[in-house]
């Protein structure tokens, strides 16, 4: 059976503040779900409450259908979780506190091969003497060393160095086969790398819901930008690609920014008819940059203050 989590009407309030409201959704398949937002949108508070260690004011969560708050111990058996920076206690050897971890949970952890996937410190270290990001990387390797069905994975790649995201990553992309995998984050770029499904909050309310193919689909570019080798007369260049554009802006000396409706294929026949007219130095999509497309669903969906 694939593992589920449902999220019912969760509402949580700090004092006067509304920190969660009426947060919805569902979850049937193994996979890769991205929880994204900007700073204060409330995700950490979400996962916080996924793992118990807050609890809501409304709303309950059910996981593989038990209720995690009526029947805490049952329905966390198959969940995993690396939330609020845990740290792995400094005693304990890095080998030791992952294969104490899987103990936990009745299994035998695999240390050599955690560490060829992750890149572990030395296993024979003490963990208090690790970096943060090498921390980071045991307490994760513990978490799919208890070989979990469900992962609840707060901005998992915080703080860490290139090498250490590229690890992790590959890991997450391997595992999610056959678990699910709540991971959240604030980059947007992070999320459609590595995720199939994502869902969008803002000032604790989820705005959108969708693939991660349908977010790249709806908010794909809708102008280019180029430049050219030399000066070009603007009302000719509007004139050469009337009826295929909705206009045209210069965008300083020998460059401008073209709109069109979105549309590969008139993409195509721009590019086509300036080459084929004039000398082009550059051409690429103006709002190509997915932080851009982010701050568009806000806009779009959530509004922004
Ligand atoms: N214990 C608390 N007491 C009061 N306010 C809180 C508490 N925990 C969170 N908040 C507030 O709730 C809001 C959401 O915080 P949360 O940490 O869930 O956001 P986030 O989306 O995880 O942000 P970030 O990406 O910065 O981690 C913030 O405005 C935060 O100040």
């Amino acid at each position: 059976m694939s593992p589920s989590v449902q999220v019912e009407g969760l509402s949580k309030n700090f004092g006067k503040f509304t920190a969660l409201e009426s947060v919805s959704f569902e979850i049937d398949k193994p996979g890769c779900y991205a929880i994204l937002g900007p700073n204060g949108a409330g995700k950490t508070t979400l996962f916080r409450i996924l793992t118990t260690l807050i609890y809501p004011d409304s709303g309950r969560i059910l996981m593989n259908g038990k209720d995690i708050f009526r029947n805490k111990e049952e329905a966390l058996k198959e969940m995993g979780s690396l939330v609020s920076v845990p740290e792995p206690p400094d005693f304990m050897t890095v080998r030791e506190f992952i294969q104490f971890a899987a103990k936990l949970r009745g299994r035998e952890a695999d240390v050599e091969s955690l560490n060829a996937r992750l890149d572990l410190p030395n296993l024979n270290s003490k963990c208090g003497k690790l970096s943060k990001g090498q921390k980071r990387r045991t307490f994760l390797a513990a978490v799919i060393a208890q070989d979990p069905q469900i992962l609840i994975l707060d901005e998992p790649t915080d703080g860490l160095d290139p090498i250490e995201i590229y690890k992790v990553k590959s890991v997450i992309r391997e595992i999610k086969q056959n678990k699910t995998i709540l991971y959240s984050s604030h980059i947007l770029s992070e999320v459609i790398d590595m995720c199939d499904y994502v869902f969008i909050m803002n000032k604790g309310k989820i705005i959108y819901k969708g693939s991660v193919t349908n977010l790249e689909r709806i908010f794909r570019p809708t102008s280019v930008k180029v430049e050219f080798e030399y000066q070009i007369n603007p009302g000719i260049l509007k004139e050469l690609l009337a009826g295929m554009v909705t206009r045209v802006q210069e965008d300083g000396d020998r460059r401008f920014e073209i709109f069109y409706d979105g549309d590969s294929e008139t993409r195509k026949k721009i590019l086509r008819k300036l080459v084929e007219t004039y000398d082009v130095r550059s051409f690429y999509d103006s709002s190509s940059s997915l932080e851009n497309a982010f701050v568009r669903v806000l806009g779009v969906f959530g509004g922004r203050s």
